[in-house]
């Protein structure tokens, strides 16, 4: 109050108002400071303290009440500047470190002691704490800085995430027989049948209708005259969401006209590129349309020949549906002339958490400039223009546009508000299979944690780890493949040098037929190594985390992590290349001791069911122990037979 008065320009004439003024400021002060001791004795009456006693030099009677008196006049000390009386060499700085490291116990033990200091706060101002000369008065009513134990903020989830459309989890229970979704077109349900699939997995009973429903109008506009949803789509590793998408996209552009890029796939990697491409192509067979991957395999020009073609006219479109990565894509939106994503009706984004992450190459907003080329257009031919999303008006609705619809899928989608709002969705809606989708959930705490809380995990998958020293990693690996002695193993490790050693070693051991996948190898290679993998040519395929992820191969009934996987959604991905569509699988995680606590934390939290132990005992791993030996001496040489090409 007093402040108020001093910092205002008052003039000679005010002086005397202010005198009195400030006369009357000092009487509410002292009748405040009357009230807080008086109220501060009423306290102290329940615990028989004698009420004329200053806190600080009061014995305390009990724990509460000393813990209160104790804090009350280093508080009060502080504000005045002085020294600490105990210590009058300490430093401020360290001063203020001394309290905040009282704090956590303090505010745990002061709860009741804090409310009410709230609660006084809540009254009439009284004044600043500067002001207040007695410890008492001071540390009830004034100033009010003192720390009070504020509500946790609790996430918050919009709704559309927070309630989604549940889906089955388990693919084995609640499929439904392809003939109860007869929206699907007949030629769709032959090829289905032809494929060996005779029911649809929970999430594609969940997705397909949704799709087909939004395209039930044609094109321009979904039912009712609105645009449709993006779909969010989260579904455990193998539960077949390709299918998901592919059978409705396929479906919806059965019966166009003329061709024109209208369905657009975006994945990370090549690999996973080629694998949907090679879905689409079974079930466009025998129609017209056409599909094109883009993905850096093949020369640019290469590429440019399957997606365009130079005509008198112009350029005629050659790909009604393009698979592609994001780095290729971008090169053929940018150097490709007549490729246009004007007509894009789907943009599909498989793996769809990582690739956000990945938003950083600024992909998606070179893919949106170029489906929605001719914003900002002027004069008659606007009206002719697709816009981008945008508040609903009378305006933007009078003339139909074709909706570009976003369609998103994950096994570990994430439930980030944050970094879904950077794919600009519109009306987003969500299937899950999450069992608490808004369950516990703290986007900040690591990245891996923006799910939602729990994974949800193949049925069919069993869960182990392996107490392990890092001298014996790899013996342990040799008697799991030996003993298990499964067709397909695959096993990851951390970086392509340990992929690398390891599958030397492996070697030469021998036993097995082992390969090693990682970026060492070019596109071509690596797709000669997955396809005999695939084949069963290979027994042991040894990976770094570039086939964790979408690759799917059958019959691989063992996954090995030797190295653990540091975040949560590399163990899902990881392990999720067994067990699939309804299969049954296994997952192995070595750990050294230092690793134990935290990964089993992590997979606790993530929701891992039936995580169990398995401990190799010396008496299975010593029969292999001099092959072993001598497969290390020779791995030795032959690291230093690589070192010394490389320096030459
Ligand atoms: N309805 C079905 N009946 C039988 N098999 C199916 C069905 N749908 C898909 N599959 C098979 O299930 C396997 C896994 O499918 P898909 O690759 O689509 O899984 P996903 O959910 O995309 O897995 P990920 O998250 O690992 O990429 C594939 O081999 C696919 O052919």
């Amino acid at each position: 109050m007093a402040l108020f008065h001093v910092a205002r320009y008052g003039g000679l004439e005010e002086a005397g108002e202010e005198a009195e003024a400030d006369g009357r400021a000092r009487a509410l002060l002292e009748r405040l400071r009357r009230r807080a001791r008086e109220r501060q004795l009423q306290k102290q009456q329940p615990q028989q303290e004698p009420p004329q006693q200053e806190p600080a030099e009061e014995a305390p009677q009990t724990a509460q009440a000393a813990g209160k008196r104790r804090r009350r006049p280093r508080r009060t000390r502080r504000r005045e500047g002085g020294g600490t009386p105990g210590n009058p060499q300490m430093l401020p700085g360290k001063r203020r470190k001394t309290d905040s490291e009282n704090a956590g116990a303090e505010s745990k033990e002061r709860e009741p002691e804090d409310e009410s200091v709230g609660a006084e706060d809540a009254g009439p101002p009284e004044g600043s704490p500067e002001e207040a000369p007695g410890p008492s008065a001071h540390a009830l009513v004034l100033g009010g800085f003192g720390r009070s134990r504020t509500p946790k903020v609790q996430p918050f989830l919009p709704v559309w995430l927070a309630q989604p459309s549940c889906v089955g989890k388990n693919v084995t229970e609640g499929q439904v027989p392809i003939e109860d979704i007869p929206e699907v077109h007949p030629d769709l349900q032959k090829k289905l049948h032809a494929q060996g699939i005779s029911s649809y997995f929970p999430v594609q009973a969940a997705v397909i209708p949704a799709l087909l429903e939004s395209t039930a109008c044609g094109f321009l506009v979904s039912r009712g005259g609105y645009r449709p949803s993006d779909l969010c789509v989260s579904a455990p590793t193998g539960s077949g969401k390709t299918l998901a998408f592919v059978i409705p996209v396929v479906q919806a552009l059965l019966h166009r006209a003329v061709c024109q890029v209208r369905a657009l796939v975006v994945l990370p990697t090549k690999e996973l590129a080629q694998q949907v491409s090679k879905v689409f192509n079974v079930y466009t067979d025998a129609t017209p349309l056409r599909v094109a991957l883009v993905t850096g395999q093949k020369s640019l020009a290469k590429e440019q020949e399957s997606l365009v073609q130079k005509t008198p006219h112009g350029f005629r479109c050659l790909a009604d549906i393009v698979v592609a990565t994001p780095g290729r894509l971008v090169d053929h939106v940018d150097q490709t002339p007549g490729f246009s994503l004007q007509h894009l009706r789907f943009l599909i984004i498989d793996e769809a958490d990582r690739m956000i992450d990945s938003m950083h190459q600024s992909w998606l907003p070179r893919v949106m400039a170029a489906a929605f080329p001719g914003e900002g257009t002027k004069g008659p031919l606007a009206l002719l223009q697709r816009t981008q999303l945008q508040a609903v008006t009378a305006a933007s609705i009078s003339c139909p546009q074709m909706p570009l619809q976003k369609l998103l899928f994950s096994a570990t989608l994430t439930q980030n508000p944050e970094k879904l709002q950077q794919l600009g969705l519109y009306q987003p809606r969500l299937f899950s299979t999450g069992s608490a989708p808004g369950g516990p959930r703290d986007p900040d705490v690591d990245e891996d944690r923006d799910s939602g809380g729990k994974y949800t995990f193949p049925a069919g998958l069993t869960h182990h780890y392996i107490p392990c020293s890092l001298r014996l990693k790899p013996l342990v690996i040799l008697h799991l493949i030996l003993e298990m002695n499964f067709s397909r193993v695959l096993c990851f490790t951390n970086s392509r040098e340990n992929s690398h050693r390891l599958f030397l070693l492996v070697q030469a051991f021998g036993g097995v037929t082992v390969a090693e996948f990682s970026s060492r190898y070019g596109p071509g290679q690596r797709k000669t190594i997955l396809k005999q993998f695939e084949q069963g040519k290979i027994q042991l395929l040894i990976s770094t985390d570039a086939t964790a992820r979408g690759i799917d191969v059958q019959g691989v009934q063992l996954v090995l992590n030797y190295d653990a996987p540091q975040y949560l959604r590399t163990y899902v991905h990881r392990v999720g290349r067994t067990a699939r569509a309804g299969k049954s699988g296994q997952a192995f995680t070595l750990l050294l001791k230092v690793q134990e606590r935290r990964f089993l934390r992590m997979l606790e939290e993530g929701g891992v069911p039936g995580l169990e132990r398995h401990d190799t005992p010396s008496e299975l791993l010593q029969p292999l122990v001099p092959r072993y030996e001598a497969a290390l001496s020779q791995l030795e040489r032959a690291v230093k037979e690589e070192r010394r090409q490389k320096e030459a």
